[in-house]
């Protein structure tokens, strides 16, 4: 016979190892003899190999509720502990929303150990799993509320629980005693083998992960079968022959589950962990199997974005664990709110995975994970209405065997053997019945249909035939004491009628007050389905308004940065604008000054063309005042003499026997060539200075065309000639001009001009031979002496219009 736990609430009266709750010295001493004997004392429990799994235990969650001590976080935020507790079964919350009173399976102070948690709580899981029925331990709670501690250990939980042993958690132990109770099991009797097998999944962002092999990219999907329940297909899974082998792919696949670090959490799960330990016993005889399989859970904690200060990918966790959470809670209220007829098992991976857990053929232990303190007030509160929800969760566990062959026949052979017991039973009874129909008065048959009625309920609960036979003698007697007394007979059967009728109406005011009771019963399961289905709803709205309060917060800050950008590129187009304007401006005022300057010089070059036009014709006039002269003095010599016509229709025939080379202007040319360019570019105060100091004087500027090639096309007009050609030219008309006759030199001057090399130039201006008129210093004197030196003979221009120079 299998044995059987209670799971009636009363934690001391299903423990034999009751242990005054608030007694936290009270500890068990055992000598440790291996390195996991100081975890909890090796019980005794007896195991036989039951094989009936026709009995199905009906029984409810237990819910198990531990807080831990108040951390520094909580302290530092001036959070103050809330709790106190009355008994070990009962929680009072001092909050400043809500005071109230929780009861549960069982509640372990900040105080108690992890020993404690194990020896009060759990240790009867390994008695079920050896036994052959399924096992869960849940760990829930808010984040940071210790889920990992209780169920792993270690100061830090994650990746080194295994650092130390009295800090173990649920998982180290459990996988001790399964271990132990097994080789226990096998010294005593080795007509059974064992095999434990362990798989070791994550469920991150509603994807499941292997956590034994890593590299399993397998894409896991969720079955059912009789066999095995429900199962996650394409798992590594790995048999181990000892708990340090367990515990080695343990913390080992641990090592990989995601964590992150939270305001909450330094080290913060963020994915559920599932550790699966299948059990299966092979009973070597009649080659019966058992399997049973135990779930460790460490759900991810809920969190409230605000406090954990989740972003980015936290984020996304979050709403991944709060989500697969509240279909935790959609499960268990729709499991126990006595009205729905769907549960949503599928809504997540999570619940679909524990669906034999929840309401299922398990027998689960809920572990709700809280803190104390005023910080956490709302966290907890929720936890608590949790817990108290599914403490009303039934589950139906049974064994799960499989027989062999020879076991079903030997089964179906007992059966038969039992179903024919029955029947010559029945027929016995009918025999029996029609014999004492057919001699009892009307009396006698009531009570003979009595005695029928409580024989039928007797099959049912298989009394010995002794004991129905042993009734059956009293029965004539009582009978014939009746029937030799009519009056006797008739107040009995009005007395009996009477009873009858008492009872009835008794009977109807029990079924009143029984529906009544029902009516009263079922209304509070409603209103306190109602209100659990409600705090789901706020649970959710509130993680909700989290979310949209995040989003908000990072919009804002979206918003902040683009009014600065926005502000900084305005800032910058105000900038470039003013200084458009400057430029404007500026171009505006040199256009101003640029148009003054340019109408000084078309002023100047009218000015100019004037004095030339005057000077031209005073010119022509004494020229032709000489010629008269000249004809009258030497008579008859006038039809010989060469009349120079000069052409007065253009300005630009200029007779080059009238230009006078001064060294002075030459020089100065010199000196303008170093601003040949700024000529170009129409400097118009260069230009203005060029024209005074050459043309005005003159009638002709001489500019050295040594660097003309440099220089851009001028659009006035110019010509060019070669020094040596000018004063061929200029001899060419002297000697035209001078009266062939007249040899003396007094009556007619010609101009005294240098005999020079055409080709040869360079000596011209050089220093040994400075001209006549020096005086004023000749600073680019280089210009002329290093190389040859071409003159340029610029033309009077003709008026300012004709320039041209600054069309553009
Ligand atoms: N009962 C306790 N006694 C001492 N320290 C505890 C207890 N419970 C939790 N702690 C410490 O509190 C911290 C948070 O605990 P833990 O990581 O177990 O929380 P959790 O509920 O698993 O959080 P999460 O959901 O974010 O993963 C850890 O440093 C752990 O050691």
């Amino acid at each position: 016979m299998s044995s059987t736990r209670s799971f009636d609430g009363d934690v001391s009266s299903s423990s034999h190892r009751s242990i005054e709750y608030y007694d936290d010295s009270i500890h068990t001493n055992t000598v440790p003899s291996s390195p996991f004997n100081f975890l909890t004392p090796s019980q005794a429990r007896t195991s036989t190999f039951s094989l009936d799994s026709s009995i199905t235990t009906i029984n409810n969650i237990k819910v198990i509720c531990r807080f831990r001590p108040e951390n520094e976080l909580e302290i530092n935020n001036g959070g103050k502990s809330i709790v106190d507790f009355p008994n070990s079964q009962t929680v009072t919350l001092h909050g400043k929303d809500y005071t109230g009173q929780y009861t549960f399976d069982r509640i372990f102070t900040p105080q108690s150990t992890q020993l404690d948690i194990y020896q009060f709580s759990i240790a009867e899981t390994v008695d079920d799993l050896i036994n052959g029925y399924n096992g869960t331990v849940l760990a829930y709670g808010q984040t940071g509320s210790g889920k990992s501690y209780t169920m792993l250990g270690g100061n830090n939980a994650n990746s080194n629980f295994m650092n130390d042993p009295d800090s173990f958690g649920i998982a180290p132990r459990i996988s001790h005693e399964i271990f132990e109770r097994i080789t226990a099991n096998e010294l005593e009797s080795n007509e059974v083998e064992y095999t434990v097998e362990i798989s070791f999944m994550e469920i991150y962002l509603e994807q499941i992960k292997d956590l034994i092999d890593t590299n399993n990219n397998e894409d896991f999907t969720i079955h059912e079968d009789k066999l095995n329940g429900v199962y996650v297909k394409g798992l590594t899974s790995k048999n181990v022959t000892n708990e340090l082998e367990l515990l080695d792919y343990l913390q080992n696949g641990l090592k990989y589950r995601s964590i992150a670090s939270t305001q909450m959490n330094q080290e913060s799960s963020r994915s559920h962990t599932i550790f699966h330990i299948k059990l299966t016993q092979k009973h070597v005889e009649s080659e019966t199997i058992k399997r049973s399989n135990l779930f460790l859970v460490d759900l991810a904690g809920s969190e409230k974005i605000d406090k954990t200060g989740a972003q980015g990918q936290s984020l996304q966790e979050a709403k991944k664990i709060n989500s697969s959470l509240s279909a935790l809670g959609n499960v268990i209220n729709a499991l126990t709110d006595g009205k729905s007829t769907h549960i949503p098992y599928r809504d997540s991976k999570l619940t679909r995975i524990l669906q034999e857990s929840i309401g299922g053929n398990s027998r689960t232990s809920l572990i709700i994970n809280c803190s104390p303190s005023s910080f956490n007030e709302l966290e907890t509160l929720s936890t608590l209405r949790f817990g108290t929800r599914a403490k009303s969760i039934k589950n139906s566990a049974h064994v799960n065997t499989e027989l062999s062959t020879a076991s079903l026949k030997n089964k179906i052979m007992q059966l038969e053997k039992i179903n024919q017991n029955n029947q010559a039973y029945i027929k016995q009874l009918e025999d029996e019945l029609s014999s004492s129909r057919s001699e009892s008065s009307p009396l006698m048959f009531s009570m003979v249909r009595t005695s029928t009625t409580s024989a039928a309920t007797s099959i049912a609960t298989k009394p010995s035939l002794a004991t129905f036979q042993s009734r059956l003698p009293t029965m004539p007697s009582t009978a014939s004491i009746i029937s030799t007394s009519p009056s006797l007979k008739a107040s009995n059967i009005t007395l009996t009628e009477e009873l009858d009728r008492r009872d009835k109406k008794i009977e109807d005011l029990e079924n009143v007050i029984l529906n009544l009771k029902m009516q009263n019963l079922k209304t509070a399961h409603q209103e306190e389905s109602k209100l659990f289905s409600l705090e789901n709803s706020l649970h959710n709205i509130g993680n909700k308004l989290n979310e949209v309060e995040l989003i908000n917060v990072n919009l804002r800050k979206h918003l902040l940065i683009s009014e600065k950008i926005i502000e900084s590129r305005d800032n910058k187009i105000n900038k470039l604008k003013l200084a458009l304007k400057d430029q404007q401006l500026l171009i505006s005022r040199e256009t101003l000054g640029f148009r003054n300057r340019l109408g000084e010089i078309q002023m100047k070059l009218e000015d100019l063309n004037k004095y030339k036009e005057e000077e031209m014709s005073i010119k022509r006039e004494t020229l032709l005042l000489q010629r008269q002269q000249s004809v009258s003095s030497s008579k008859g010599a006038a039809s010989s003499a060469a009349t120079i016509t000069p052409d007065a229709s253009t300005d630009d025939v200029q007779s080059i026997s009238e230009i006078k080379p001064d060294p002075e202007l030459i020089d100065q040319s010199f000196d303008d060539l170093d601003h040949s360019k700024t000529l170009v570019n129409a400097s118009s105060e260069q230009l203005k200075q060029a024209l005074d100091d050459s043309t005005v004087q003159n009638g002709f500027s001489i500019y050295s065309s040594k660097k003309l090639d440099d220089l851009k096309p001028v659009n006035f007009q110019q010509e060019y000639i070669s020094i040596s050609e000018f004063l061929k030219e200029s001899r060419r008309r002297s000697l035209l001009m001078a009266p062939p006759n007249i040899s003396s030199a007094s009556e007619v001057p010609s101009p005294k001009i240098p005999e020079l090399d055409s080709s040869d130039t360079s000596g011209m201006f050089n220093d040994d031979s400075p001209p006549s008129s020096g005086g004023k210093s000749r600073k680019n004197r280089r210009h002329s002496s290093s190389s040859g030196l071409n003159l340029k003979i610029v033309k009077p221009l003709k008026s300012a219009s004709s320039l041209g120079l600054f069309n553009s």
